[in-house]
Parts: C-alpha cells; structure tokens; sequence
C-alpha cells in the first residue's frame, strides 16, 4: 500500500511572540501547510459530479467529431453554385439525417435533404436554411448571399481529440459532464472523497429531544456544518456532541482522528473557565491559538491532533458559520486535491454607513436590494443566527479604519463565492 502524505505535526506553528494574527497572515500560513491528504480512485464519468480530478482529462474523440449539419435544410457543394443570382439546383434522391449518414457522394450541381445533426455527405460542404428556400418541380430555389460552410459544424470546431479538457485539480461540475461524455471519456481519476468530523461541545447543547433544563440550547452549529461540508462535497461524519468535559473532548478528538482527514469543533476556543478545547489542544497537540484578527470569529485555534488538523472555531453560529467560509473551505479544499480557493468577491456600492475601526477585519452579513446596492443585517451579534438566512453572502470590510459612506463601493462575496 502507498504511504500517504500526512500533514507535518508544527503545521500551524506561528513564529514566537506574534499574537493577533492578520486574516492574510493566517491564510497564507494555512495555505502553505496544507496539501493533498487523499488516495484516488477510477470513477465512471456520469457519477463524477463533484469530484475533483486526481490526473489530467484529454478529449478521446473530437466534438463534434464529424463535420454536420446545424439545421434543417438543403445540402451542396459551395463551389458547384451556378453564377446567377437566382440559383436552382437538382434534388437528388435520399436524405441525411442525425444518425442516418447518406453513404454516397452527392454529385456537384445538386443538392440533397438534410437534417440538423446529420454527417455531411461527401459532396456537401454548405447548407442552405428550409425556411430559405422554394422547392417546385423536385428543385431548390434560392437567392445567393450564402457564404461557404454556412449552416454547418466542422468537425472539431469546438474540441479537438488528444486536447486538453480538465487539469488535475478540477472539480467537476455538470457541464463537464457533457464536454467529456461528448469526446468519449468515460471514466476519470478522482481524489477519493476528503472526510471532514463535525464535533460540538458545551455542557448547554442538546442535540436531539427536549430542552429540560432552563439552561439549555439546541445545538445549531453541528447540523449547520454537516450540511456545509457535505454540499462542498466532502464525507461529512457527525461526531456528536461533548459536554465542556475535557476527557470528552480528548476522547472525541481521538476517536475522530482515526476515522476522519480533518476535524471541525465549535465552542470552548477561546480562554474562558469552561474552554477545554483551547487548553486540550494546547497541550495536548501542537496547537497554535490564532487570536486572528478577525470579527465574527477572533478565538480560533487551528491545531494538529496525530496528524489530523482540527479547526477549533468559535460556539457562536455566526462566527462558526464565517470561520468555516474563510479558513476551513480554502484549506480543507487544499487537502481534498482542488488546491487552494479564494472566493471572488465584488466591488457594489453601500446601502449603508457605518464607522469601522482599525485592527480586525470585518464580516457583515449582507444582501443586494432592489437597486442591487448591498445592505447589511441590523445586528452584528454573533449569536443572530437568522441573519445568516436574510443574507444572500457576506460583505468584507478591510483590517484597517474604514468610514463608508452610502454609495462607497464595497466588497461582496455572495455566498454562491464560498460554494453554497
Ligand atoms: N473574556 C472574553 N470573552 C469572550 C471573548 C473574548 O475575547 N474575551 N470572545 C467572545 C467571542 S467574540 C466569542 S465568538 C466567543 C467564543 O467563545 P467559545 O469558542 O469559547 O464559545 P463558547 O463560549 O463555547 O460559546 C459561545 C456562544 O455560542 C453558543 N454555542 C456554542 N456552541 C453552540 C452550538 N453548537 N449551537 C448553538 N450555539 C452554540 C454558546 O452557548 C455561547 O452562547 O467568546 C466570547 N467571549
Ligand atoms: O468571535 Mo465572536 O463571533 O466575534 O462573537
């Protein structure tokens, strides 16, 4: 069995003395320790969707891979026309029609029927429109204008067999689907499906059942998180939930290590009595608390646990939710073989204003209104989950100060930017 690459253990260590650390700073350093953690399997092509290619896909055959017709119409030689301007010719016997090839040659001076989709017959270089023609007496009848080849589809006029269609590193999507079903490929070499755990903590979460005591919460961030990892297509593995119990969380933690690549918690990240993930982490693994400069989401402990990299974001849902699009897409899509992906964002302008200080960079949820300017949510409390469903993405306000003024252009990544 090949020996697979593992992460190295001081993957997240941060240079000494360095306390909050800038978003970029972060994503730079995650982005260098990241790299591909999974073994790659022989998959049929109509059930690749959504699997990132482990090797390059070339076409087999070219599309179209014969020269044929694009409407329904009447078929010649280009060269063969008469000079005048009202052209007659012959119709000969026989048709050709998609997947019904006319074998013969079609003499010059004539024209035959054909059909949108059919192979060109010998003979037959350009097509003329039905609708463009008069037929009388078993002849065609049309005026001149045409140019040669119109109406017709080169063969390999949109790819051509041996080209290269997806690089290793695509993930593929349903219109590759159809370029490579078009050229003949039908099986491709894909990562095996990266497996992320999804672990709650906190004494206050119930996951299932009722709320019985007066100081509970259902537990919100680990079906939030499930369903994001499953939609990036990953194997997302419910680890449950632990109580702020710091043999839970070790035990949890190894038990999560021997059956998934990466780890996600939510809760006990930052450095409260109760914050056992933190000091677990900490001490037990080789931990670095990025304290990163980052609003929703300052306490978040990026740590290696045997290998496994565990994302130890904050138990606050929107600031669990933001931390996941920001740090955990890029680098768990790293270790799935899609390489690293910053999302797109946009310049529009503000609906809004609003006095922003220097120091962390900022996250608002955010939608477009009518005028397709951006307005942002009422509150920026981290624990209003409902913002997150009356967003449509989120706007990014830069580490330094910022005044925006209604009108200012801001940047906006719809969700659609983080895969959602
Ligand atoms: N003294 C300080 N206190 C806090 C700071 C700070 O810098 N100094 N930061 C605040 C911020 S910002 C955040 S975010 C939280 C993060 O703390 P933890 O990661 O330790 O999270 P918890 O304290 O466990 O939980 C925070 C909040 O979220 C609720 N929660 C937790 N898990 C879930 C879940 N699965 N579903 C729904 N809600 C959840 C939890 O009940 C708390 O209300 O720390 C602040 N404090
Ligand atoms: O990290 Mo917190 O989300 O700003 O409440």
């Amino acid at each position: 069995m090949t020996q697979l690459p593992k992460l190295s253990n001081d993957c997240f260590a941060l240079p000494r003395g360095v306390d909050w650390t800038p978003v970029d700073v972060a994503l730079a350093m995650l982005k260098d320790a990241m790299k591909p953690v999974v073994r790659t399997e022989q998959v049929e092509v109509i059930a690749a969707g959504g699997r990132i290619l482990a090797k390059d896909v070339f076409a087999k055959t070219s599309n179209p891979p014969f020269a044929n017709s694009a409407v329904d119409g009447y078929g010649f030689a280009f060269d063969s026309l008469p000079k005048q301007e009202q052209k007659t010719l012959p119709l000969i016997d026989g048709r050709a029609a998609a997947g019904q090839a006319y074998d013969a040659t079609v003499p010059p001076n004539s024209a035959i029927r054909v059909l949108t989709g059919a192979r060109l017959p010998d003979g037959v270089d350009t097509v003329i429109l039905q609708e463009d023609v008069h037929i009388e007496n078993n002849q065609v009848h049309f005026e001149s204008g045409l140019k040669q080849g119109a109406n017709t589809r080169r063969a390999g006029e949109d790819v051509i067999s041996g080209e290269l269609l997806f690089q290793a590193g695509h993930k593929i999507q349903p219109q590759d689907i159809a370029i490579m079903s078009a050229t003949g490929v039908d099986d491709v070499n894909v990562y095996q499906k990266l497996r992320v755990g999804v672990l709650s903590t906190g004494d206050e979460l119930v996951s299932d059942g009722n709320i019985t005591q007066n100081a509970q919460i259902f537990d919100a961030n680990r079906p939030m998180l499930l369903d994001l990892l499953s939609r990036w297509g990953y194997v997302a593995v419910d680890l449950g939930h632990v109580g702020d119990d710091p043999d839970q969380i070790r035990q949890a933690f190894a038990k999560g290590a021997k059956t998934v690549d990466a780890i996600i918690t939510t809760g006990g990240a930052s450095a409260g009595d109760e914050d056992h993930v933190s000091n677990i982490l900490t001490q037990e693994a080789t931990l670095q608390t990025w304290r990163v400069a980052i609003k929703p989401g300052r306490p978040l402990a990026l740590a290696m646990w045997q290998e496994t990299p565990i994302f130890g974001f904050p138990g606050n849902p929107v600031a669990a939710f933001v931390c996941s699009l920001i740090f955990a897409r890029p680098a768990l899509s790293e270790m799935a073989g899609a390489g690293w992906n910053a999302p797109r964002g946009f310049q529009l302008p503000a609906a809004f204003s609003k006095s922003k200080k220097a120091g962390r960079r900022e996250f608002l949820r955010a939608r477009l209104n009518d005028d397709n300017q951006v307005e942002i949510f009422k509150s920026e409390g981290s624990g209003r989950i409902s913002g997150l469903s009356w967003a449509t993405g989120l706007v990014e306000l830069p580490d330094h100060k910022m005044d925006v003024a209604k009108g200012d252009l801001i940047t906006f990544y719809p969700y659609g930017a983080f895969g959602i």
